[in-house]
């Protein structure tokens, strides 16, 4: 047990000698004195290499075939260059994916893994998509429990270990029936009623504790339901308002599984994307907090159906409600409130309702035109 008797004496003389809050000589401790959350091996050693703000990051996303991250790789490869961008998953990548950059196996579950892939690549920024969405998290809690929070525990361990920056999604879905939802602020009380949601509050939770405790350079970002063109959700409660344009482009119908009048907030991928890096990149005394609501528009099925009809008047949306997702739906807010992140850090959408239907709509008219020439 010699390491674990050298950290306790390390966090012994670095309490004896900070102040009530504690915070900063923590901080320091991790990175100058090898004082890590995670017990290792006494050969084990931790000298994280500090890169100057000039520098590139070096970018890991994981979870990164779903529906954000080949967008967010894009993103990042453009303004970082595109090896200093890893996707990585546990599926195989379509070969489009596979040929625009470097991709690589991760299972956040494995540990070991995952710290070779930080050292042997000098990792520096770490951007954790993995998870399971709400609804299939309701389908499959003991599989949700292990990705969403045991997943997030190697994370974090992991970035607090190597002095990462990590990135770390949250959601609408981390507030429940007891929260207020109109409008949702950032701090108010969050009691989800999914393991999705409890997951999430875990991880914003987790987060902001390692902050302070190890100094982690935590960022956190409670995202709305995103709507893409190109990419399809992975099994969340606002999974219509991407299907609805599938559908209703192939065969001119929709039935959709909320009720019509069904509020949640929402917006466009590239609002999204924009928000994650530069909340990524904002100066660090700019963030008053470590997680952020944002937010761009809150529409309703019947809202989203007439903006739609003013492009395709013959369209027909009938209803099939899902309990399941009605009641996750019924419990979330209906508006987000993100004046913080706009006023700390400048955060400004640029899509509301009718610029995000002209988009959608716009890419599939350009996918059906090119599929027409070749
Ligand atoms: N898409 C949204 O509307 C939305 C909204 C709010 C928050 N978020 C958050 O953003 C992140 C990305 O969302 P998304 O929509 O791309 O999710 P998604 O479900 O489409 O993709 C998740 C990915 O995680 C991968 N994964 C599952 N188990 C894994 C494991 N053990 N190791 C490594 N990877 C694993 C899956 O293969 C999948 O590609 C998630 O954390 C999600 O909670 C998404
Ligand atoms: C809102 C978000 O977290 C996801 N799209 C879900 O519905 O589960």
């Amino acid at each position: 047990m010699p390491v674990i008797r050298s950290l306790s004496r390390v966090a012994k003389q670095v309490l004896s000698s900070s102040p009530a809050c504690g915070c900063q000589p923590l901080a320091i401790a991790v990175r100058n004195i090898s004082f890590s959350p995670r017990q290792v091996t006494s050969d084990a050693s931790f000298h994280s290499v500090s890169f100057s703000e000039t520098d590139h990051p070096k970018v890991l996303i994981t979870g990164g075939l779903g529906q954000l991250g080949v967008g967010l790789a894009k993103l990042l490869r453009k303004r970082f260059g595109k090896n200093n961008v890893i996707l990585s998953d546990i599926r195989k990548p379509p070969s489009n994916v596979f040929h625009s950059g470097p991709f690589i196996y991760s299972d956040i579950l494995d540990y070991k893994n995952l710290r070779e892939i930080v050292v042997n690549n000098r990792i520096t920024w770490l951007v954790h998509y993995s998870a399971l969405l709400s609804a299939v998290g309701e389908a499959n809690v003991a599989l949700a429990r292990s990705v969403n929070i045991t997943g997030l525990h190697n994370i974090l361990d992991i970035a607090a270990e190597h002095g990462l920056r990590l990135f770390v999604p949250s959601t609408i879905g981390a507030f429940g029936p007891t929260s207020p939802r109109d409008p949702t602020p950032d701090l108010c009380l969050q009691r989800p009623r999914t393991i999705y949601g409890v997951s999430k509050v875990h991880a914003e939770l987790m987060g902001e504790y390692y902050h302070h405790r190890y100094g982690l350079d935590f960022r956190c970002l409670r995202y709305p339901g995103i709507i893409s063109a190109d990419t399809m959700p992975g099994g969340g409660t606002t999974d219509y308002a991407v299907q609805i344009f599938h559908d209703a482009i192939k065969s001119g119908k929709f039935e959709c599984n909320l009720r019509p009048d069904t509020r949640l907030p929402m917006m466009y991928i590239d609002d999204c994307l924009r928000a994650t890096l530069e909340v990524m990149e904002a100066p660090t005394d700019t963030l008053s907090m470590r997680t952020y609501n944002i937010n761009a528009m809150s529409f309703t099925p019947e809202e989203l159906t007439l903006e739609l009809q003013k492009h395709m008047p013959e369209l027909e949306v009938t209803y099939d409600v899902d309990p399941v997702r009605q009641a996750i739906a019924d419990s979330w807010p209906m508006n987000f409130d993100d004046s913080n992140a706009r006023n700390n850090w400048g955060w400004k959408h640029d899509y509301d309702l009718p610029e995000l239907v002209q988009t959608m709509l716009n890419f599939f008219a350009a996918e059906r035109h090119m599929a027409q020439i070749n």
